[in-house]
């Protein structure tokens, strides 16, 4: 993919944990590749079509300054979550903060910290078979739009589904839904049981009645497997509650492990015979 690289941005600031650091300030470096589809400015010769780097220059110099925080790390995370929030074009940055002055009291060259941050494409699955169901899930959907950190939410239709698994229960109104988000696969999952639980929802039975579920189906191309989050998400390629909504949104996304497609996955589903 294409980048931009910006390198030794001079910016004086006031990060650093001791009280003479804030109150004095020191200079820090900026070191940022921007990666961004340049093929648009590169045919037309337009400013309009590029990210304009004197524009991202005076904007890092100036919300670098605009903040007083102990750690480079933490100086180093907001800005790279700022430049990705400010600039919809830019789909990655790296960041290398250089603090060539810190106060370490011996003969050296440089102390950095460098980091890589980047919009995420997810897939989620939702489903509500409790109470008024529909509003649980416009409401979870509405939290999900208004999270600073995700973006371009598209939704599915909504689908009534028999229950799956434990079938003494009621109906399902089922969806899927594509995000964008700065968040990772962690937080994307407590954040789900955030508005899980503003759903009112009880763990009670597994697979059970619930007012609200939301699952991660996809997130990039990851696979992903910690002790309570598995992405792609283990069970999703047999149920055709989540695969018919997904493949309105992404008939040809591949399954990462599966090499199948949604499409073909949701053909497979359906051409077992239900009893
Ligand atoms: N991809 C995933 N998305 C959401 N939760 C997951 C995922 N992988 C693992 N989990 C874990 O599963 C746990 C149980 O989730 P939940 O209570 O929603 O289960 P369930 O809806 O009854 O079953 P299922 O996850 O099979 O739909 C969650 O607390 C979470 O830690
Ligand atoms: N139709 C349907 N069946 C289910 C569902 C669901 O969302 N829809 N969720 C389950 C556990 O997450 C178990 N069974």
């Amino acid at each position: 993919m294409d980048y931009i690289t910006i390198t030794g941005l001079k910016v004086f600031a006031h990060h650093g944990v001791l009280e003479e650091e804030k109150k004095n300030g020191q200079d820090f470096y900026l070191n940022a590749k921007l990666f961004v589809d340049c093929h648009k400015a590169g045919v037309s010769d337009e400013l309009r079509d590029a990210l304009n780097y004197a524009e991202v220059c005076q904007f890092m110099t100036d919300e670098f300054k605009s903040d007083s925080y102990d750690l480079i790390e933490k100086a180093c995370e907001e800005l790279c979550r700022k430049l990705l929030l400010r600039y919809e074009q830019l789909e990655k940055v790296e960041l290398k903060l250089d603090k060539p002055h810190a106060p370490i009291g011996l003969p050296f060259e440089n102390v950095s910290v460098t980091m890589e941050r980047a919009w995420h494409r997810a897939y989620l699955s939702f489903g509500s078979n409790m109470g008024d169901k529909k509003a649980y899930i416009e409401k979870g959907i509405q939290e999900i739009k208004e999270h600073p950190l995700i973006r371009n939410v598209k939704v599915s239709q909504l689908l009534e589904t028999k229950p799956y698994g434990y079938v003494d229960q009621d109906v399902f109104l089922n969806g899927c839904l594509f995000l964008e988000t700065l968040l990772l696969p962690e937080e994307l999952l407590a954040f789900l049981h955030e508005v899980e639980q503003h759903a009112d929802r009880k763990r009670v039975i597994v697979w059970g009645p619930r007012t609200l579920d939301m699952d991660i189906v996809f997130y990039d191309r990851e696979v992903y497997d910690s002790e309570d989050l598995i992405i792609p998400h283990v069970d999703m390629q047999n149920r055709e509650f989540v695969l018919k909504p997904l493949a309105e949104l992404c008939p040809n996304y591949r399954h990462p492990i599966l090499g199948q497609t949604v499409k073909q996955l949701l053909d497979q589903v359906q051409s077992i015979p239900q009893e």
